[in-house]
């Protein structure tokens, strides 16, 4: 009883070291943590930030917690946040995605992509709006 008790809590904690995932998240400027892959995200939240980025036209780095356990536990631990998806712009990480939602709606996207040195796709369309509003 004792031992499966022991063994329980050891399979618990099993997750990706910090300093494995700290170079992942700097594998790329935009590194997404989802279920699934882009091509086929297996979960709306996944999906919808896969859409997000697409709007964007950014390229990233894709890692799918689906087909590891212990990246689906150190990824949450790592950046302390307890869902998938968790994205990361220039190895910090942004957030999940209804903050990828609202940052989408509120331009704050666009902005933090250019101060990683991308340019968004949806930057022309936001100038044309804004110009015509004035
Ligand atoms: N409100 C969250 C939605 C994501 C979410 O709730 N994810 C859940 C269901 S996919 C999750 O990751 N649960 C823990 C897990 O599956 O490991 C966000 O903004 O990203
Ligand atoms: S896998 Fe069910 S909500 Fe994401």
């Amino acid at each position: 009883m004792f031992r499966t008790i022991r063994f329980a809590s050891l399979v618990r904690n099993f997750a990706t070291k910090p300093e494995e995932i700290g170079n992942l998240v700097k594998g790329n400027k935009v590194v997404v943590f989802m279920k699934g892959v882009p091509e086929e995200p297996r979960c709306g939240f996944s999906n919808a930030v896969v859409q997000i980025l697409r709007m964007h036209g950014v390229q990233y780095n894709a890692h799918d917690v689906l087909a590891d356990e212990e990246l689906r536990q150190g990824i949450k631990e790592f950046s302390n946040w307890p869902t998938i998806p968790q994205v990361y712009i220039n190895g910090e990480f942004v957030g999940g995605c209804d903050i990828m939602l609202q940052m989408h709606q509120n331009g704050e996207l666009i902005e933090e992509l250019k101060k990683v040195g991308i340019n968004s796709l949806l930057l022309e369309t936001a100038k044309e709006a804004d110009n015509t509003k004035k």
